[in-house]
């Protein structure tokens, strides 16, 4: 298992450290710590503290923050950026941008799971310079170029 380090920035999940709900879970709750409620009208996009900082360290490792899905269904209540991509050299505090994409008004709570953080495999590569590529069997197809009858 890979250990990665992480700073409480907010004495209120001191009780609470960072966890994964069960032990099959990818993703780990991030928790809005506002100092009262917030309310997120429809269409207003804003950004929530977490409250921590991990720093990955290895580049071989990134970590994603995704939408909670029952938020996102049932409230609209998604990420303004759609994913956030937390670079392994990263030190600050995890932010979360929290879009209201639906119709209500909705509140956040203070220390609400509003989002998801899943570390993730990532491969450094080196990119080689050339004129042609190797034939593939797609080529340049692409946007809906196959299965057509
Ligand atoms: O939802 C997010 C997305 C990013 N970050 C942090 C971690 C990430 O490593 C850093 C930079 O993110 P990104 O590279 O996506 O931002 P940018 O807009 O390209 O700015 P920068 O010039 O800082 O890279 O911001 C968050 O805390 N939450």
């Amino acid at each position: 298992m890979h250990r990665i380090d992480v700073k409480i920035l907010d004495t209120r999940l001191r009780d609470n450290p960072p966890h994964y709900a069960t032990p099959g879970s990818a993703g780990l709750d991030l928790r809005a710590c506002i100092d009262g409620p917030l309310h997120v009208e429809p269409g207003q996009t804003t950004l929530v503290p977490t409250g921590m900082a991990i720093h990955l360290a290895d580049p071989g490792l990134a970590a994603m923050i995704l939408p909670r899905s029952g938020l996102g269904h049932k409230h609209g209540i998604v990420l303004g950026n759609l994913v956030g991509l937390i670079d392994s050299d990263y030190q600050g505090e995890l932010m979360v941008s929290v879009w209201n994409r639906g119709h209500a008004a909705f509140t956040l709570n203070p220390l609400d799971r509003i989002a998801q953080l899943v570390v993730v495999p990532v491969l450094q590569v080196g990119f080689n310079v050339v004129d042609d590529f190797d034939a593939s069997h797609r080529g340049e197809g692409g946007f809906g170029s196959t299965g057509k009858s």
